[in-house]
């Protein structure tokens, strides 16, 4: 059995811990999937490389609102397709062939699972290896989930890992969940020409969000695509082959039909086919694994990281912990910690979403005593540039000592304008010093995150 110092599993912010200063180290990268992981070939980035291309399309067929005259002809899907997965594809392969020309990198292209204490088996293309590591870091992500009701059916169906590959944009786009896959690749698809519906069983796109927020999203979303809210799949019929149509039967015995059913109800955490119980490491219920500050699983010398422990699914969330556990291994009298308490999120769709800290209902549960400030878009002046009607900030406040408790923004560039609430919440500036200690740059658009906060006074 080959011993190295270091086994990093999992080929996406896994590979990230591995940086130049662990070059006087053994260490084994272990994937069963391209590098970069899911962000670079399947997640984030393509996913927003088309969200933009989307938002060119929508812009154009939106110009007359700014008495511009332009016809759109269409998007050109498979240049679209060649530009994004080209650039990627080129980036994935030049971050695989640094990996291997290092001289302390093995790659192990397979599945791995444990056999024992920081022991693993990998399945290579010609036959299983046995590795073992003084320390191992488990990278290994999580996977769409797919109900029974799909799985069973033996229906072809699509997952946010192959959508964006595909090589035309399907006629009628069915699509089973409406969070954040949903609400960005029916986007993508349906300014690439496709009528989308969307089947969700809850009564809000983005539930998951500030009832504002999700509110005011899908009453925009209900222009644009069908939407079934409230509603279960019950039934699917269809061809096993990409080609055939595919029929929705849903709860209450309406039926869907449609070329393509991309399904986007979640992420599970690969921890479920690693067999953690031989190496003695701890899941949650949820199948999280258990990490403490440090990422330090149950099992000593063996740490954890991104979607397969943390409590949300996101890139810069794998991404602090990557950078922790990459100190942490060479800094074992030094550790570093990490803080989940003000993590953003956004959701590249049209418009745009971005939100931090606790929604309003989280407040009310837990009897805080705070304070609303919102603002339009409308009602400032890059909103008029915009012709925005339907934009807003929205900041939650803690009454008397002015702490930032939560901010939620729809528009254009909510992404970027959040990040002044999320460096207040993190350092911890309280509410009115933000708004009126540095300037605002007027006209732009972030005299609207302004004017939510000075709302909050009045
Ligand atoms: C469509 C989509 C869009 C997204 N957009 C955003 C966004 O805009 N912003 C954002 O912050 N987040 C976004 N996310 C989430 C983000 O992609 C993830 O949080 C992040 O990529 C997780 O990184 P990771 O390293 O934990 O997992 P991954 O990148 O998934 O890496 C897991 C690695 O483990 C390997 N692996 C798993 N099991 C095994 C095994 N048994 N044996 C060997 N190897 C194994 C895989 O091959 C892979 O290399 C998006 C996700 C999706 C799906
Ligand atoms: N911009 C971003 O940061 C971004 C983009 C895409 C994905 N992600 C990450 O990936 C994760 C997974 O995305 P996702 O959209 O698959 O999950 P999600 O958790 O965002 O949304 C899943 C949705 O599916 C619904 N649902 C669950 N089961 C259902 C069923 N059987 N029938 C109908 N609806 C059902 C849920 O009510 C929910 O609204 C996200 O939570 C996020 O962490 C992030």
């Amino acid at each position: 059995m080959r011993h190295h110092d270091l086994i990093v599993l999992g080929a996406g912010s896994g590979a990230a811990v591995i940086e130049d200063s662990f070059a006087d180290l053994d260490v084994a990268l272990v994937a069963d999937g391209p590098v970069g992981g899911t962000c670079l070939n399947a997640g984030c980035i393509p996913s927003k490389m088309l969200s933009r291309t989307a938002e060119v399309v929508e812009e154009i067929r939106d110009c007359g609102g700014y008495d511009v005259d332009a016809e759109l002809r269409g998007m050109d899907w498979s240049r679209v397709r060649a530009r994004v997965f080209g650039r990627l594809d080129a980036h994935r392969d030049e971050a695989r062939s640094g990996l291997e020309r290092s001289g302390f990198v093995t790659v192990y292209p397979g599945r791995a699972r444990f056999t024992g204490p920081r022991r693993l088996r990998v399945e290579l293309p010609d036959g299983p290896t046995d590795i073992e590591a003084d320390q191992v870091v488990i990278a290994a992500g999580a996977r769409p989930v797919i109900p029974p009701v799909v799985a069973d059916s033996g229906v072809h169906y699509e997952t946010s890992d192959t959508i964006m590959r595909i090589a035309r944009p399907p006629r009628r786009l069915a699509v089973l969940g409406g969070g954040y896959i949903a609400a960005e690749l029916a986007q993508v698809f349906a300014s690439a020409g496709s009528d989308v519906v969307i089947v969700e069983q809850a009564e809000t796109l983005l539930g998951s969000l500030d009832e504002s927020l999700a509110g005011a999203y899908t009453r925009l979303a209900a222009e644009r695509f069908e939407l079934r809210l409230g509603r279960e799949l019950t039934r699917l019929d269809g061809a096993d082959s990409a080609d055939g149509p595919v029929e929705l039967l849903l709860d209450d015995g309406s039926r869907i039909a449609a070329d393509v059913l991309l399904v986007a109800v979640g992420r599970t955490p690969n921890s479920d086919r690693l067999d953690l119980a031989e190496a003695g490491v701890d899941v949650h219920e949820d199948g999280r694994i258990a990490v403490d500050a440090h990422q330090r699983t149950s099992a000593e010398g063996v740490w954890a990281l991104g979607d397969v422990c943390a409590p949300v699914q996101l890139k810069h969330v794998a991404n602090r912990q990557a950078r922790i556990v990459a100190h942490n291994l060479r800094h074992p009298n030094d550790l570093r910690g990490n803080d989940h308490d003000v993590i953003p999120a956004a959701v590249f769709t049209r418009p745009q979403i971005a939100t931090v800290g606790r929604t309003e209902r989280q407040c009310r549960d837990a009897g805080l005593d705070y304070a609303v400030g919102t603002a339009r878009y409308a009602d400032v002046a890059y909103g008029w540039a915009l012709e925005d009607e339907t934009g807003f900030c929205k900041v939650l406040a803690e009454r008397g000592t002015g702490r930032l408790l939560g901010a939620h923004i729809l528009g254009a560039e909510a992404p970027t304008l959040i990040q002044p609430l999320v460096l207040a919440m993190t350092v911890g500036i309280d509410a009115r010093t933000l708004a009126t200690a540095p300037y605002w740059i007027h006209p732009a658009l972030t005299e609207v995150v302004e004017n939510a906060l000075l709302a909050l006074d009045g």
